[in-house]
């Protein structure tokens, strides 16, 4: 059986041309991911903010997101610090979401289980 999850998919070569998804196609692939990721305003980024008791879970989840951006081509804004990990998307090349971003969140959301 196939499963059709957007985690399947991979994250492409995203050059300037391709358009940035607009907000009605942004927040169609949102519905996909689980809890806890936002969607801003502007429909330009998502983030996910995990929490943890100590730094070193913190710096665990980190460098997983490291492994899977250079596995993917496609790479998150991290923010690190005591308890917490804070993990942004965005398509710097569009200025904007792509669906990378979200392939790139279900795979997180997949490692994670
Ligand atoms: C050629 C390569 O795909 C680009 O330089 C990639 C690398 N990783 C990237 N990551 C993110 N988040 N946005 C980008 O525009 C981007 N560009």
């Amino acid at each position: 059986m196939t499963s059709c999850s957007i985690a399947d998919r991979s994250c492409e070569p995203c050059s300037g041309g391709t358009p940035a998804l607009t907000p009605d196609q942004a927040s169609d692939l949102y519905k996909e991911l689980q809890e806890g990721w936002v969607l801003s305003a502007d429909s330009k980024m998502i983030s996910r903010r995990f929490t943890f008791k100590g730094f070193a879970k913190a710096v665990y989840l980190t460098n997983l997101c490291v492994w899977l951006a250079d596995q993917e081509g496609h790479h998150p804004d991290l923010s690190l610090g005591w308890g917490y990990t804070e993990v942004t998307l965005t398509t710097h090349e569009i200025e904007g979401l792509s669906e990378n971003d979200f392939v790139w969140a279900a795979k997180l959301d997949r490692l994670l289980g």
